[in-house]
Parts: C-alpha cells; sequence; structure tokens
C-alpha cells in the first residue's frame, strides 16, 4: 500500500511534487495538503482530489511521510506547533526549506527522527526540476526509496552523502534556474538591440537553450565539444566566446555559487538559533 504523505504548506513547491505523484500514478487519497488558509485549499482538493487540512496536525496524525514546505522564516513555529504529533506518529521527515540543517529541523521537531533534507528548484512545476537529497542516520533504505520516487515525480534526483553538500546543489540547482532566466533577459535584449522584436529574439533564445540542454542531455559530448562544434576557426562564434571568456564569464560563475551556497550556510545558521 502507498505511503500517506502529508504537505505541510500548499504553495509552489507542495503543489509541483504532488501534482507530479499524482500524474505518476501515486494515489491521490494517499496524499493531504495543509495550510492555515481554507481559500487557498479549496481549488487544489478540486484539481488534485487530494485530502487538505486546515490544522496541521490533524495532517500529521496518519501521515508515514511529512513533507515541509513552509517558507524557512517560519519552518520553527511550524514545527515546533507539531512536535507532539509528530513524535506519536514518528514520521519519515522531508524538508524542501533551503538552509534549514536536518539537525535543526529534528531538534524541532522533537529529536530522534528520520530526516531527508531536499533542495529542489522550480522547473519542477513543469516536470522538468533537479534535486538533491541527502538523508540523515535515522533514515532506511525504504524510507530513501519513497523519496526518490516523490522526487522523481518531478525530474532528476542525485543523493549527496555530506550535507554540506546540499550548498553545491542550492547553487548549481536551486537557485540556477534564476541564471538561465537572466541569460535569457541579457540575450533578449541584445537580440532587440540588433533590431529584432523583442518576442522574435525571446522565441529564438529560449528555443535554443532548449535545444542547447537536450543534446548536452543525450550525452553524445561533453559541453566543451558540443561548443567546438559550434566554433567554426575565425567565425562568429569564436568571436563571441572569445568576448564571454575573456570578460571573465567562468569567474563570475564560480563567484555566484560561492556567494549563493555561503547564503544556504548563513541561512540555516540564522535560522538554526532558534
Ligand atoms: N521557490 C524556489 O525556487 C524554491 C523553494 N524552496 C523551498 O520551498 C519552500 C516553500 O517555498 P514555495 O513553495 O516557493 O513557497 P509558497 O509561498 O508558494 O508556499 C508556502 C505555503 O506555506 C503555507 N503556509 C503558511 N503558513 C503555514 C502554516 N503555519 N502551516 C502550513 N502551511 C503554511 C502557505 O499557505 C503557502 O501555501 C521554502 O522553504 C523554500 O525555501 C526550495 C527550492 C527552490
Ligand atoms: O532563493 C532561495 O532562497 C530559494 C532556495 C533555492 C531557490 N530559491
Amino acid at each position: 500500500m502507498a505511503s500517506n504523505v502529508t504537505f505541510i504548506g500548499a504553495g509552489n513547491m507542495a503543489s509541483a511534487i504532488f501534482g507530479g505523484m499524482i500524474e505518476s500514478g501515486y494515489p491521490r487519497e494517499a496524499i493531504t495538503a495543509t495550510s492555515p488558509d481554507d481559500a487557498m485549499l479549496a481549488p487544489l482538493r478540486e484539481r488534485y482530489g487530494i485530502h487538505t487540512e486546515t490544522d496541521n496536525n490533524a495532517g500529521v496524525a496518519n501521515a508515514d511521510v511529512v513533507v515541509l514546505a513552509v517558507k524557512p522564516q517560519i519552518m520553527h513555529d511550524v514545527c515546533a506547533a507539531m512536535r507532539d504529533a509528530t513524535q506519536d506518529r514518528k514520521p519519515l521527515i522531508v524538508s524542501v526549506a533551503a538552509g534549514l540543517t536536518a539537525e535543526t529541523l529534528e531538534r524541532w521537531l522533537g529529536g530522534d527522527l528520520p530526516v531527508i533534507r531536499c533542495m529542489p528548484n522550480t522547473p519542477s512545476l513543469v516536470g522538468s526540476g533537479a534535486s538533491g537529497l541527502y538523508a540523515n542516520r535515522l533514515v532506511d533504505d525504504s524510507q530513501k526509496s519513497i523519496a526518490t520516487t516523490l522526487m522523481e515525480s518531478v525530474g532528476i534526483v542525485e543523493w549527496v552523502d555530506e550535507e554540506v553538500l546540499l550548498e553545491a546543489v542550492t547553487a548549481v540547482a536551486g537557485s540556477a534556474p534564476a541564471y538561465f532566466y537572466l541569460v535569457f533577459e541579457a540575450l533578449e535584449e541584445a537580440g532587440v538591440k540588433l533590431g529584432l522584436p523583442a518576442e522574435s529574439a525571446r522565441r529564438l533564445a529560449v528555443q535554443t537553450g532548449l535545444g542547447a540542454a537536450r543534446m548536452v542531455q543525450q550525452g553524445d559530448a561533453d559541453p566543451a565539444q558540443l561548443r567546438r562544434n559550434v566554433m567554426s576557426p575565425n567565425g562568429t562564434t569564436e568571436r563571441a566566446v572569445t568576448h564571454l571568456e575573456e570578460a571573465g564569464l567562468r569567474q563570475i560563475f564560480l563567484e555566484a555559487a560561492e556567494v549563493c551556497a555561503a547564503r544556504a550556510r548563513e541561512m540555516g545558521e540564522e535560522l538554526g538559533k532558534q
């Protein structure tokens, strides 16, 4: 029988994940989502046919898996208010919150709990997510496999065996959709400056991004080789790529990834003091 999964918080991330689970055939009767606001739960009941609760403790009461999907800033209060119900039930805890460590979450929920931390990203909303997962000492193989099933319903999954590596996952996947959107914005602006209508520039740039990503994913060659295949000697691409390299693009991405990872750590430390 399918595990009962309760989502605490029913926003973007939660609805992406349970939407993906249902699309992959997970029984909707086994899914519950909570939010204090029933007005936001009503359309979810209608669209997905899942159970909903405005009381988090009621949601935890028959859960095998509790997915924590509220904002990190309110997580402490949400966990503290669920402590007794969680300790009674001892479900698997899966958190998608940025920064908060497994130790912090376990402590806030009263201790002695299997906790999986997950760093997903927003393309999960369209089934093309990329998530990093880390399990604490109390998680067993069957629980790892449940978490893999949950997150693979919205994209790919990479397990890490050291929690600190989730900061790197945040830098190259969790936050990274925003870097690609920035590149699309910049290419659209450049296309417009060179005379294209904005809509054409956007369509061309986005389709190119999609095509380039698909070629890398097919795995015939690594990105460096695929890049060289576009670069005819003394041609247009060589001129553009040389400019990007000389302007320090690689170093800029490295620095962005470093400040991103550092902020994940800082958020965890700040919020973990509670
Ligand atoms: N947006 C992103 O790119 C990513 C977000 N995350 C993490 O996902 C988590 C959720 O983020 P989003 O879904 O984007 O936020 P959201 O704002 O869309 O959803 C949060 C939900 O929590 C509900 N909520 C508020 N107070 C509550 C309470 N006391 N009890 C139960 N539910 C309550 C709200 O009604 C809302 O539905 C965050 O912890 C964030 O760090 C992780 C990776 C990527
Ligand atoms: O920006 C943030 O803090 C969250 C975590 C990863 C993506 N969005």
